[in-house]
């Protein structure tokens, strides 16, 4: 295969070419950008973007921008390719070094949200556990890693700051339709600028993290010590059924960062608390074993509240009850393996 067929070409866009394909490894190859600079494949769906050698990065930062982790939340995936439609065209000119990644390729061709193992859930070395053994996430998870720890180290050569936007769609409706959640790290605050893009991307609702885990942006905070979010910019649907002007928030502020532009002046008094509501995890609810009973109705949207004393799930050891000040209910999901994730209560802090 030469390098030109290997790279999508002028009647093809990055999307087309990663979903056929999504089940080859394809060699590096690299694409100049019509006002300089150059995108750089660096697999299936990664794309390195090098901003002209000249070119001023004012804000001495760098991203990493990853959608399609769960193949089926395409939202991310179509603003994504947008943006890279207009790197190619020339109407975006990069002066921000970038990765781009399209997660999970094959999950994407077949609409759904994995093959055979959740890639969120195999990040900061769990790809490595005999139960996920040569799956393709498994496989998948290690490439990225491998990629964004090369991006990190070359990041970090240049003394800039890194941020990690991970952005998925949610299974249930939500209360609260755009949300980011914060990856943990001890002792770390969210500085006020990653408010202010969220809030400039129309996130006005943001989750802390409370523990280090296993996701893509887990392992981005803790391992390349990027400040990285989790964002959840609507509800799952196929291709071509997304109302992509829901999108624009998210894909202005992007391409904004990635044009190396200063933010808005809106954003300068947007990273007040104020304009921001600030959830924290109360309780994560595990998937016990047979016996364990979510009492939470399939149906219900995220940050519905519930009253203290509602009982949430039980075992036959223990029952889950909301505390004294009431509790919203977010991911819930009964539909995972033992060991994994039926959802998260969350409250508001005070601010
Ligand atoms: O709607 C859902 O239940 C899941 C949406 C989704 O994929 N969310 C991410 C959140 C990652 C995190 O907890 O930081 C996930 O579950 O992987
Ligand atoms: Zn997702």
């Amino acid at each position: 295969m030469t390098a030109s067929s290997a790279f999508f070409n002028s009647k093809q866009d990055w999307l087309s070419h990663t979903l056929e394909n999504a089940s080859k490894a394809l060699p590096q190859c690299r694409h100049r950008l019509p006002g300089g600079g150059e995108l750089v494949q660096l697999g299936t769906g990664i794309l390195q973007v090098s901003p002209p050698v000249d070119c001023q990065n004012t804000h001495q930062d760098a991203m990493m921008i990853s959608a399609g982790v769960h193949g089926n939340e395409t939202a991310p995936i179509e603003v994504l390719n947008q943006l890279v439609n207009e790197l190619r065209s020339g109407a975006l000119q990069p002066a921000c070094p970038a990765l781009l990644i399209l997660g999970n390729p094959q999950a994407m061709v077949t609409g759904q949200r994995f093959i055979d193992a959740n890639l969120n859930r195999l990040f900061s070395g769990a790809h490595r556990r005999d139960e996920v053994r040569q799956t393709p996430e498994a496989e998948r998870a290690q490439q990225l890693e491998q990629l964004c720890q090369t991006f990190a180290e070359q990041t970090q050569a240049r003394s800039l700051a890194l941020s990690h936007y991970d952005l998925h769609t949610a299974i249930r409706s939500s209360q609260r339709e755009k949300f980011a959640l914060y990856a943990f790290v001890a002792g770390r605050q969210v500085p006020a600028e990653q408010c202010a893009f969220l809030l400039e991307a129309d996130v006005h609702t943001l989750l802390l993290q409370h523990k280090a885990g296993t996701t893509f942006a887990s392992f981005s905070s803790s391992a390349l010590k990027a400040q990285s979010f989790t964002v959840e910019l609507g509800q799952v649907k196929p291709f071509g059924q997304n109302d992509l002007s829901r999108f624009q928030g998210i894909h202005n502020a992007l391409k904004r960062r990635l044009a190396g532009l200063p933010a808005p002046a809106s954003a300068a008094t947007a990273g007040e608390p104020a304009e921001m509501a600030i959830f924290q995890v109360v309780h994560e609810i595990l998937n016990s074993g047979e016996d364990f009973q979510f009492h939470v109705p399939d149906d219900v949207a995220n940050f519905t509240q519930y009253a203290p004393g509602t009982v949430i799930w039980e075992d036959s050891h223990q029952r889950y009850c909301v505390g004294e000040r009431p509790e919203a209910i977010v991911f819930p999901n009964r539909d995972v393996p033992i060991g994994q994730r039926v959802g998260l209560l969350v409250s508001r802090l005070a601010v």
